[in-house]
């Protein structure tokens, strides 16, 4: 293994307690990120993903990295440069023929009427129960388990009580509901197709793998596809490098947006998320994050003597106003408060 010391170990800050902080917008959470990455070296668990990048590059063909390696920081796996890095350069490419999809289920689970993070999550499942038979069971191994998770779906009812005027709150509610349906689709399917994966399959099984799939896969041609080892980046909210897709050429690739020491953490972007959807499908937040945003709903009546103006108004300010904006049926509209730096410079763009 590549690692050269170990993370002094962090207590995590107990979930409701986060929770808390994010409602009240206070960053409780500094005591366990803070916006600088901690800088750890890597020291991987041996047993469980010491061998893995030589595995994916044997099951790939190719070389992946010749410059990262697996580690562990705060935020759990990560990876880590194992030589000097410099901006501009390809730190990884992991060819499609090593990535993780739907087109792995039989057509008839494929076609089932469930959303493409169900289809992905049922390839997981079933990547799971067959344990050291599947051709996966090294990535496998390598994944978060449940109690690791800490998306506000495995929330306890106290703890979602913390976060009720939040958006995130219903967001979390439905979601489950979403899952339950899905779960209820998915296992009359698996129950014909893939006895064996279905039997003794639990809903919580199925919260994990959809938790799983919404932390770590990316979109692709395929819906979802899970992409090894890149998926052990963690995220930086301003952070340039993102993974790249190529099509034609069939790989993922990221390219370095700045320097790295050896022995750096490498971050990068999942896109630009707030930390309401940080939360509810990664299962953190970070400090001082400049894509956070806040709802507000106001009524604008036709009848209002005001309209015209409040509608120049919000047509100046809102990115995308809604033709319906119009049509007074529609009294009441959606519209969101960037805060941008610490609420100095709020900007009104519609939601
Ligand atoms: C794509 S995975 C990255 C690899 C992951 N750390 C692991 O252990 O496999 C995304 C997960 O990493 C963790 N993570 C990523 N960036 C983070 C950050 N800035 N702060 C805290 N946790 C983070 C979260 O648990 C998230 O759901």
């Amino acid at each position: 293994m590549f690692c050269l010391s170990r993370l002094p170990k962090l207590r995590p800050l107990p979930r409701p307690l986060l929770a808390a902080a994010h409602r009240l917008r206070i960053d409780l959470r500094c005591s366990i990120s803070s916006s600088a990455p901690p800088q750890v070296s890597p020291r991987g668990d041996e047993e469980e993903c010491g061998d893995f990048l030589p595995w994916l590059e044997r099951k790939a063909g190719v070389e992946v990295s010749s410059c990262l390696s697996i580690g562990k920081s705060a935020y759990g796996r990560s990876l880590f440069s194992s030589k000097a890095i410099r901006a501009g350069d390809s730190i990884l490419k992991v060819p499609f023929n090593v990535e993780i999809s739907p087109d792995d289920l039989l057509p008839e689970i494929r076609s089932c009427k469930v959303g493409n993070v169900a289809k992905l999550a049922a390839v997981i499942l079933k990547e799971l129960k067959m344990g050291q038979d599947s051709d996966w069971a090294p990535y496998m191994r390598c994944l978060p388990q449940r109690k690791e998770m800490h998306s506000t779906v495995f929330w306890s009812d106290e703890e979602l009580e913390m976060i009720k005027e939040s958006s995130v709150y219903q967001r979390t509610i439905d979601k489950k509901v979403g899952m339950e349906r899905e779960f209820s689709v998915l296992r009359h399917a698996l129950d014909r197709h893939f006895p064996e994966v279905s039997k003794d399959m639990e809903f919580e099984d199925f919260m994990h793998a959809c938790a799983l799939v919404e932390s770590r896969a990316w979109e692709s041609s395929k819906g979802y596809s899970l992409v090894p080892f890149a998926d052990f980046l963690n995220h930086d909210g301003l952070a340039k490098a993102v993974l790249l897709r190529d099509e034609q050429k069939q790989f993922s690739e990221v390219i370095a947006d700045r320097n790295y020491a050896p022995g750096e953490q490498v971050l990068i972007s999942y896109g630009k998320f707030s930390n309401a959807i940080l939360l509810l499908d990664f299962g953190f937040t970070i400090p001082h994050n400049i894509h956070d945003e806040v709802q507000i709903q106001f009524n604008v009546p036709l009848q209002d003597p005001l309209f015209k103006m409040k509608l120049y108004f919000l047509q100046r300010h809102c990115l995308q106003i809604t033709r319906k904006f119009g049509i007074s049926k529609c009294s009441a509209d959606n519209f969101t408060i960037k805060l941008v730096l610490m609420l100095y410079f709020p900007y009104i763009r519609c939601h």
